[in-house]
């Protein structure tokens, strides 16, 4: 009883502010995501997993549930950005794919595949605000997204390769459909990290920010443009841009999800793993 005074309080609080009462709900539910309604109905999705929004199970559940909500409750669009001033998502969790049990991998890959399918097939348009470095993972986020305003000096791309594993087909697909085959060929086969201008130069990112600031101004005016577009028209032509990946994902998903478990799972890709992330422990010793 008291829960539900408490909460009916709340409601009308809000309500009067015309502010948007179950986004503001959310920002206390998640541990990983803070999610604010801004004005215009547009929710600003922060990821803010310390240091470097690694991406485990946790968070990842934390996006999907948001993006059904979202979906729900028809909001204007979304901004999808980190807490860090220095990486926006550094990549799925190493923890949760180094000597781990399948099932653990096996969710892993599944939570991202549902976020996948949710962020890209989303009916409201999307903006990656990339304030900071997105290897792999990051950079898959971001594609999943209408718009990418990335803030100078970072990098982004698929590394996937020096990790020794191959780049998921629907992956390779998101890519070619952003930078073009001959661009996502070099790019992928190569594992290549791109700086911010690079990025731009290839169309990796559609816009170069100089701060945060700026960065949200110009998510602005790329959302703002949707105003006087009806949503249906474009949320079918968005469909229609997107269905060829989306069906196969759906279709597809499971194998590709056992796929990559399996990949993950050799000695060999282990053993790279185990590799990498010893390199990343060493270059930060010594940069201290
Ligand atoms: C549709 C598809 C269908 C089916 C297939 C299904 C799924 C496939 C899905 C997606 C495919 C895409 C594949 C993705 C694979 C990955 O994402 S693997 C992760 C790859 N990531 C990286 O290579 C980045 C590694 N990190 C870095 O380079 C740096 O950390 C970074 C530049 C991001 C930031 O540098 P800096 O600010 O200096 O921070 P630190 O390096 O000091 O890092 C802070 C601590 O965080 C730890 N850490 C960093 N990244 C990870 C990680 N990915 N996993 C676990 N831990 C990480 C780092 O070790 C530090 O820890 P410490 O403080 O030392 O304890």
């Amino acid at each position: 009883m008291y829960r539900y005074v408490c909460k009916t309080m709340l409601r009308r609080l809000f309500l009067s502010k015309k502010v948007s009462y179950q986004a503001r709900l959310f920002s206390g539910n998640f541990r990983y995501l803070e999610v604010l309604n801004n004005e215009n109905n547009v929710a600003i999705v922060t990821m803010k997993r310390a240091p470097v929004n690694t991406l485990n199970s946790e968070l990842l559940s934390e996006i999907s549930s948001v993006l059904t909500n979202l979906d729900e409750t028809k909001c204007s669009g979304m901004v999808l950005t980190s807490f860090s001033d220095k990486v926006f998502s550094s990549g799925l969790d190493f923890n949760e794919m180094y000597e781990s049990r399948p099932a653990t991998i096996r969710t892993l890959v599944s939570t991202i595949l549902e976020v996948i399918i949710k962020l890209y097939g989303s009916p409201f348009p999307t903006v990656a605000v990339i304030t900071g470095h997105a290897p792999s993972g990051g950079c898959v986020l971001s594609l999943c997204c209408e718009y990418r305003i990335m803030v100078q000096n970072f990098q982004i791309g698929l590394n996937v390769v020096k990790l020794g594993y191959s780049t998921p087909l629907s992956i390779v697909q998101l890519m070619v459909n952003t930078i073009g085959h001959r661009n996502a060929e070099l790019a992928l086969t190569s594992g290549r990290l791109f700086t911010t201008n690079e990025a731009l130069r290839v169309g990796l990112i559609d816009e170069i920010a100089k701060d945060r600031a700026s960065a949200f101004d110009k998510a602005n005016d790329f959302l703002n443009q949707f105003k006087v577009i009806p949503p249906i028209a474009r949320h079918f032509t968005k469909q229609s841009m997107r269905r060829a990946l989306l069906q196969d994902v759906s279709i597809n998903g499971k194998i590709y999800v056992e796929d990559f478990v399996s990949l993950i799972s050799r000695p060999k890709v282990q053993e790279l793993i185990a590799a990498y992330m010893a390199n990343m422990k060493n270059k930060k010793k010594n940069s201290n």
